[in-house]
């Protein structure tokens, strides 16, 4: 099987405090100090949630992607992420089927890892993106090595 967990649900934030209210509630903790990923304009605070994330994004430049969703929709759900052992393999395989990936090569992620997303139209509606965490990282489970 090429997806092996659901790694992360992402919401769009203006505020990482406001918007961890729900999940502080909820009884959750944040996973370490907020990151902040500057190849994508955006501050991350991490609730894991048995072996899922949930990821929250405020935009830390005006040209952030999150900058732009908060703009057009508001606060909200903005992408889910799925975890493969090989991502390079993956978007190989992906595009073969037509699949509409929004760079043409992984970019870097949270925490180390790799991501690529695949562009909403394609996405049935919705912003998928795929993530491969290194050897030895939490969440590598060794799948396909
Ligand atoms: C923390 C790092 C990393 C991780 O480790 O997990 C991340 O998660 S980074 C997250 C932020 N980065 C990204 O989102 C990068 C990829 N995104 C993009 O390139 C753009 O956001 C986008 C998806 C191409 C949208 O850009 P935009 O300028 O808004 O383009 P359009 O307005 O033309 O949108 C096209 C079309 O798609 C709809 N849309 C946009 N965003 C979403 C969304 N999040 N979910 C669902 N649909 C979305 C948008 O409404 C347009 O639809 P139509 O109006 O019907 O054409
Ligand atoms: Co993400």
């Amino acid at each position: 099987m090429s997806v092996t967990h659901l790694d992360h649900v992402a919401i769009a934030t203006p505020d990482l405090d406001i918007g961890s209210t729900p999940y502080l509630a909820l009884g959750l903790h944040p996973e370490g100090p907020d990151e902040d990923v500057n190849g994508q304009g955006v501050r991350v605070r991490a609730f894991m949630v048995g072996e899922t994330l949930i990821e929250l994004l405020m935009p830390t430049r005006p040209d952030s992607p999150i900058a732009a969703y908060l703009e057009k929709r508001g606060p909200g759900l903005h992408h889910t992420a799925y975890r493969v052992a090989d991502l390079d393999a993956e978007m190989t395989r992906l595009r073969a089927e037509g699949a509409r990936f929004l760079s043409d090569a992984p970019a870097p992620g949270r925490a180390g890892t790799r991501v690529a997303f695949l562009h909403p139209k394609w996405g049935a509606g919705t912003l998928i993106e795929l993530v491969e965490h290194l050897r030895g990282q939490a969440g590598f489970d060794g799948t396909g090595v």
